[in-house]
């Protein structure tokens, strides 16, 4: 280990600051970014691959509630977060906090039961940190799924939106989970993200969702990400259908770009737990709340777990 913690005060490890230049090291900027080095997460890595014996070709995250999609793992072996070396540790309802490596329809697949959110004050290079264990470890394919409010007026509760395309609101403001030195171990300064979605990928689960007998229930769109943890105010909600999205949530887009930055093959989906108000109402039964949340994700979760699973059934097909 080198000894580096994310968390650690910046101003206490003095040997990083500012040189007799003026100028401060990488090394210094990393850390007051709270991004990881290569080195750490190689360790991470290694930890995870020497503790399983297996080396995953898919990385899977699972959304609020959808944790069940780790365990059709096979022969699964869980990693509580709070034993992964560097690891932060999960702190909402519906995100259990362990990383299960197995197989799946004859895939080594990494599951993450339960992701990193920015509003729980980690900044997004930490949020996004396991993508990148993940491609250390192996991993190809990134398929993340999260929980999300439908503003799309023609998607119901429980539909399935299979994401083609993000509008990054954090990114908007100027946050981004790789702001700070750029490691070209991982991927370019400037990463394009056109064609971040696989199209391959998606065309795969529009079939499957045919084969499934949902397809009048799974739609194609556009999913944003704001911070959260608060949901959205009407003005906000409208502002967010002008510029074309179709659902709302509190995650995935960071996910995606760490992962699109260092060339994996991203595949995600919106399950729709919620309908989002565009008029203004004084019904509490119209305001968005946790625990539908995951009360339709837990309805929903046998749809979701064979969408995923038969899409690792395909990828299995053309490896
Ligand atoms: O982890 P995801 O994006 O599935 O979780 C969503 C966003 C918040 O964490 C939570 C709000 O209900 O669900
Ligand atoms: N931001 C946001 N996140 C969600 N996660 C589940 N539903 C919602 C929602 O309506 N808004």
């Amino acid at each position: 280990m080198t000894g580096y913690n994310s968390q650690n005060d910046v101003a206490s490890s003095n040997g990083n600051q500012a040189g007799a230049t003026g100028h401060k090291s990488t090394e210094y900027i990393a850390q007051e970014n709270h991004t990881y080095p290569y080195e750490m997460i190689q360790e991470i890595a290694d930890f995870l691959v020497k503790g399983s014996g297996i080396r995953p070709k898919i990385g899977i995250i699972c959304g609020s509630g959808l944790g069940s999609l780790a365990d059709l793992i096979q022969n699964p072996k869980v990693f509580e977060y709070s034993k992964i070396p560097n690891f932060p540790v999960s702190t909402v309802e519906g995100h259990a906090g362990k990383l299960v490596v197995g197989c799946l329809e004859g895939v080594n697949v990494m599951a993450m039961q339960g992701r990193f959110h920015y509003y729980e004050g980690y900044p997004l290079a930490k949020c996004s940190m396991p993508v990148r264990v993940m491609k250390l470890c192996g991993v190809e394919y990134l398929f993340a799924t999260n929980a999300a409010g439908g503003i799309n007026p023609k998607y119901a509760v429980g539909d399935i939106m299979l994401m083609h395309d993000h509008v990054n609101m954090l990114g908007f403001a100027g946050n981004s989970p790789l702001q700070g030195p750029n490691d070209p171990r991982f991927g370019p300064r400037f990463p394009a993200l056109v064609n971040s979605y696989n199209k391959d990928l998606i065309n795969k689960a529009i079939d499957i969702s045919k084969a499934m007998g949902i397809e009048s229930s799974v739609h194609v769109g556009v999913y944003s990400c704001l911070g959260g943890p608060t949901y959205e105010t009407i003005a906000e909600l409208r502002a967010l259908r002008m510029m074309g999205v179709d659902a709302v949530g509190m995650s995935t887009v960071h996910e995606v770009i760490t992962a699109r930055h260092c060339d994996m093959k991203v595949f995600a989906f919106s399950l729709i737990t919620n309908k989002c108000a565009t008029e203004y109402s004084e019904k509490k039964d119209e305001e968005a709340n946790h625990d539908e949340v995951m009360a339709v994700a837990k309805n929903k979760q046998k749809a979701c777990c064979e969408m995923v699973s038969r899409l690792v059934a395909e990828i299995q097909k053309s490896l």
